[in-house]
């Protein structure tokens, strides 16, 4: 399997951040596979599916304290602190071998706003201290948000990425949301007519 050649589309997600952008797609295509970070299908894909489909939440995110919960391979994280110098970033990621690749791509890529903590979000004792939260493909949104708006401070925000079903699972998330006190529910479409695979986002702030 062959890297998916760079999508125009790139160009218009990352401006000049590309290069950096590009450097990591780089060395995850290189060594992903061994490592186990990615499936072996996920080359031909790679640009379109992983990496400018992380970098669509960049401009929702501001100035401040961002959490991603369950980075992975640093999807969308990395993406998003490599494309947002202008931002703090804290990768929650349990698994050893996860948490060893995002700390050499943040010492390999010369990232200076990166913290990667190795622990569950519910043990990461971050508890308040976010401004934002952002995860992609770690659960459905009734089990995701127990996890992510404890981490949030009063008034703090959830960027979590999803899919077509993101509606409904908003209406199975019902008693969670108000659980964790969570307010202006919405879900946002972003990349339509720009890039190849948009995004959907679910957005909520505590308080
Ligand atoms: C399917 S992977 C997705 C990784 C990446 N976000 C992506 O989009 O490719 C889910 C990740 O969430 C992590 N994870 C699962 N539960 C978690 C929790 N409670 N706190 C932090 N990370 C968690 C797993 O270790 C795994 O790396």
């Amino acid at each position: 399997m062959t890297l998916e050649i760079e999508p125009a589309d790139a160009a218009v997600v990352f401006g000049d951040r590309l290069d950096a952008v590009r450097a990591f797609t780089r060395n995850l295509a290189d060594r992903g596979e061994e490592l186990g970070l990615i499936g072996p299908l996920e080359l031909p894909r790679l640009w379109s599916r992983h990496i400018v489909n992380s970098g669509l939440v960049a401009p929702l995110l501001r100035p401040g304290r961002v959490g991603d919960v369950g980075s992975g391979a640093g999807l969308p994280g990395l993406v998003l602190a490599l494309a947002r110098p202008d931002v703090d970033f804290v990768l929650i990621e349990p698994m050893e071998r996860r948490v060893a690749w995002l700390r050499d791509q943040v010492s390999a890529l010369g990232l200076r706003n990166v913290e990667v903590v190795r622990a569950r979000a519910e043990e990461s004792k971050l508890e308040g201290t976010l401004d934002q939260v952002t995860a992609r493909a770690v659960s459905a949104l009734r089990t995701l948000i127990p996890v992510t708006a404890p981490l949030l401070r009063d008034g703090g925000e959830l960027v979590l990425m999803k899919g077509a079903n993101a509606p409904k699972e908003i209406e199975a998330a019902a008693k969670q949301i108000r659980r964790f006190g969570l307010s202006d529910v919405e879900v946002l479409l972003l990349g339509e007519g720009v890039v190849a695979e948009p995004t959907r986002v679910v957005r909520a702030r505590r308080g």
